[in-house]
């Protein structure tokens, strides 16, 4: 074979090339150009109306196929074919066609969609796109006139009214979307805005009520969306009540500063402990004690082991994490005037109805939810001291040994109450929106009450949306400005450019701290002797990442990434470890020369788990996502995927994987052609391609990357595992690659085929083919630093540079 043919076989494509019109047009810079052109000056955003129909149900929309089908049985194994001969320019019209060469005429020229900003399930970054017209500030409120209600008392907003520019955007659910920039959270309770004056006006009690008529205005029931402002049954406290009761838990806080030395008075101390005490208990068991300490000698030696806790684990941390986790104060043992640890008597009450299945400690830390919320009505901060081993407290506080401590907390006046919980504005860690947390009978059917139960994946790929315009632009003015020679930055310029556009700011937060997920898997495939590694190091690799051994461990730590690692389809047991996240979605894929290597409901599963692991490790705190990966015979199916989403032919996108001789490298050439052969694809079907041919570490990567994207928050992908994972996430939602950067090109051809198929230019070719995200952590500064670069150099008017003739 000729390199023209080659050529041939991988871009002449004619259909092929028809896909990759599909995605954005390519045009900048190298390979990044994709991404980033197209952008209409109105700032309205980049959605074709092709793109539009990929999330509708027109001809084109990838979702023609429901994503959740009745899960049809793979079909049963078929006799083996013939070995086919190695592959050869000549016996192309053999060759399996290139089904997502088919799907797509090139887009039309973008029109004036609306900007695509983030919106509802997006974690807005602190700071983050309010500039740039994507969220709009919240309405200013009035400040409350003497004897009316705050608005931030008054309870759980009212849903926020569907954003026309957005409404066409979810085909999928029916119901309407909530704003770009409300919560999901702050909007769901539907709450009747409170119609009275204070909390002096109180409703009387239930038994001497008047009759509703008869009741001043303010306390009467206010029209509600469903039943009467007082509850079915007529038990529900009245607005003003109820507003006092929501905001309590809306602003309570962990105060982990500011205590003033004022002492608690007697009788507001003692209505605090009261409404602890009143907190429900398995079997009415009241298994805690409140210890009120006040004695500076015991709280004393409480800070010292709360500081030496602190400093050994901030050394244990990787950088960012570790600056964060010592600027952890534990000063308010000693500066607030008291502490308050609760107790608990494991063996109190130890044949009460319950107690079997419900450790005493669910009791007590129900009481310490009642102190903190008693507290905030008093105007008292209360912050748990949670970095101590709690049995060296118990030490501290020389208690009787059948005691147990299950919170340490201190309590006073505080100078204020944070507007948000310090971690979240510490960039530790975000909230996690309601509609995350809210599953409808089954667990995955997500929905808010009053709303259609939708999947995580619909939800996530309606989130999805192009870059935003308006930070592109300032950051492309920027770079024209910065004190250096245009264009000297490279291919880097046009990195900060587009996570600018991500994250709708200019210029962008730089992404750190970044986690790197390794999901490992197994393959059923193996049986066809692609690989010269036996299958159980799968296993051993993934226990060896947990110990801290391997290259990834190395890479991550040079550059204060976190290692996560999560086990999606390993054959064998892997024991609990931190670190790993048992996601098993099966004991690995079935051999995809015999069928499909998932039935259509696995991929669907790693899917949702990639997407899961995206969600929850930026809601600790990450911005930045890095793709690895770990399984024994994985290349074979990138490049089947390859070949399938690109219209490569076998001989082309498959290499030698983690090295293999000549005749194993024959075989696997032909085991990924009769894969191709045994799984015709339907072109207008990528999930069912993606369990057709994929692995499920590769469903998974695929879930993470668009997980990432509609978070906003920028994924850097590895080797060929994960750029297969991209094509099917390209696929599924084109915008999704505006959140991608290539890490690094693996020396296995079928990522640059994949690459180039994405229009991304790899940051860094040394290469490299090992996998586990080696190469994207290599990346990872070259990320940032463009970020840095964009926030940190001077212009050439305020350094008083001259510039160019
Ligand atoms: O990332 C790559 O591009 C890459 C290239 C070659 C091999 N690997 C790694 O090697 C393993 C698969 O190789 P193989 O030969 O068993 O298919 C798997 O654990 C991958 O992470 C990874
Ligand atoms: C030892 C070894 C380490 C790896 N890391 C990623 N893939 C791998 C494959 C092998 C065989």
């Amino acid at each position: 074979m000729t390199n023209d043919d080659r050529e041939d076989a991988r871009r002449g494509d004619q259909e092929g090339a028809r896909w990759r019109g599909n995605r954005p047009a390519p045009g900048l810079g190298p390979g990044l150009g994709g991404l980033l052109d197209g952008l209409p000056e109105s700032g309205r955003g980049t959605r074709t109306g092709q793109e539009q129909e990929s999330r509708g149900a027109a001809p084109g929309n990838p979702f023609r196929r429901p994503l959740h089908e009745p899960e049809t049985p793979p079909e049963p194994p078929r006799p083996e074919p013939e070995a086919a001969p190695p592959a050869r320019p000549e016996q192309s019209e053999k060759q399996p066609p290139a089904p997502f060469a088919k799907t797509s005429a090139p887009p039309d020229p973008a029109p004036a969609a609306p900007v695509n900003e983030p919106r509802f399930n997006v974690i807005p970054f602190r700071g983050g796109p309010r500039d740039t017209g994507a969220q709009q500030p919240e309405p200013q409120q009035p400040e409350p006139q003497a004897g009316q209600t705050h608005p931030a008392q008054a309870g759980p907003r009212q849903p926020a009214p569907a954003d026309p520019a957005h409404a066409d955007e979810n085909p999928i659910t029916t119901e309407p979307k909530q704003s770009d920039n409300v919560h999901a959270h702050e909007a769901a309770a539907p709450l009747p805005e409170p119609q009275h004056t204070g909390p002096q006006q109180r409703a009387e009690p239930e038994e001497t009520q008047a009759p509703e008529e008869d009741r001043p205005r303010s306390v009467r029931a206010a029209p509600a969306p469903s039943g009467d402002a007082w509850g079915h049954g007529g038990h529900a406290f009245d607005d003003a009540e109820r507003a006092a009761v929501y905001r309590a838990i809306r602003e309570r806080r962990d105060v982990r500063a500011g205590f003033r030395p004022d002492p608690v008075p007697a009788d507001v101390l003692t209505r605090v402990l009261e409404a602890a005490h009143q907190a429900p208990s398995v079997g009415h068991t009241q298994p805690w004690d409140f210890l009120v300490v006040e004695d500076r000698e015991l709280r004393s030696r409480v800070r010292d082991l709360a500081r030496d806790e602190r400093d050994t684990r901030s050394r244990a941390r990787p950088g960012p994490r570790a600056h964060a986790f010592s600027g952890l104060k534990v000063e308010a043992v000693l500066e607030s005037p008291l502490n308050i640890a609760v107790t608990v008597d494991p063996s109190r009450g130890a044949h009460g109805a319950g107690r079997h299945s419900r450790p005493a400690s669910y009791s007590a830390a129900l009481a310490v939810e009642n102190l903190w919320l008693a507290a905030r009505a008093e105007g008292l901060g209360v912050g748990w001291v949670a970095v101590t081993d709690e049995r060296e407290v118990a030490g501290a506080l020389e208690l009787p040994s059948h005691l147990e401590v299950v919170a340490y907390l201190c309590v006073g006046y505080v100078e204020e109450f944070p507007t948000e919980p310090e971690l979240g504005l510490g960039g530790w860690a975000k909230g996690r929106p309601l509609s995350w947390a809210v599953h409808r009978d089954r667990y995955g059917r997500r929905g808010l009450p009053g709303h259609e139960p939708t999947t995580l994946l619909e939800e996530t790929i309606a989130a999805i949306g192009a870059l935003n315009a308006r930070a592109v632009e300032e950051a492309r003015d920027r770079q024209a400005r910065m004190t250096k020679p245009q264009g000297s930055l490279g291919l880097l310029e046009e990195v900060s450019v587009q996570l600018a556009g991500l994250a709708g700011e200019c210029p962008p937060p730089v992404p750190e701290p970044a986690a790197v997920a390794v999901f490992a898997g197994d393959h059923g495939v193996y049986a066809q002797g692609v690989t010269s590694w036996p299958q159980e190091v799968t296993a051993q690799m993934v226990q060896n990442f947990l110990d801290g051994g391997a290259v990834v461990n190395a890479f991550a730590e040079q550059v204060g990434a976190e290692v996560t690692v999560v086990d999606v389809g390993v054959v064998g047991d892997l024991p609990g470890a931190a670190g790993l996240l048992p996601r098993k979605v099966a004991r690995g894929t079935a051999d995809f020369t015999q069928g499909p290597a998932m039935t259509r409901d696995q991929a669907l599963q790693a899917l949702e788990g990639g997407v899961e692991v995206a969600r929850d490790l930026v809601s600790a705190g990450n911005r930045c996502l890095v793709t690895g990966d770990m399984g024994i015979g994985n290349t074979t199916p990138a490049a089947a995927l390859v070949c399938a989403f690109t219209g490569a032919d076998p001989s082309v996108a498959t290499g030698r994987g983690t090295g293999v001789d000549d005749a194993t490298y024959e075989n696997k050439v032909n085991v990924v052609r009769r894969a191709l052969e045994a799984n015709p694809v339907d072109p207008e079907d990528p999930i069912g391609t993606l369990a057709a041919l994929g692995g499920l570490e590769h469903a998974a990567l695929a879930g993470f990357i668009l997980g990432g994207a509609a978070l906003r928050v920028p994924v850097l992908l590895d080797g060929v595992i994960a750029g297969s994972a991209a094509l099917v996430a390209a696929a599924v939602s084109p915008e999704s690659m505006s959140a991608c950067f290539a890490g690094h090109r693996s020396a296995e051809p079928g990522h640059g085929v994949a690459l180039e198929h994405l229009g991304l230019t790899p940051l860094v070719d040394l290469s490299m083919r090992l996998g586990e995200g080696s190469g994207a952590l290599l990346a990872l500064p070259l990320l940032q630093g463009s970020a840095r670069a964009l926030r940190n150099v001077a212009t050439f008017d305020t350094a008083g540079v001259s510039t160019a003739r």
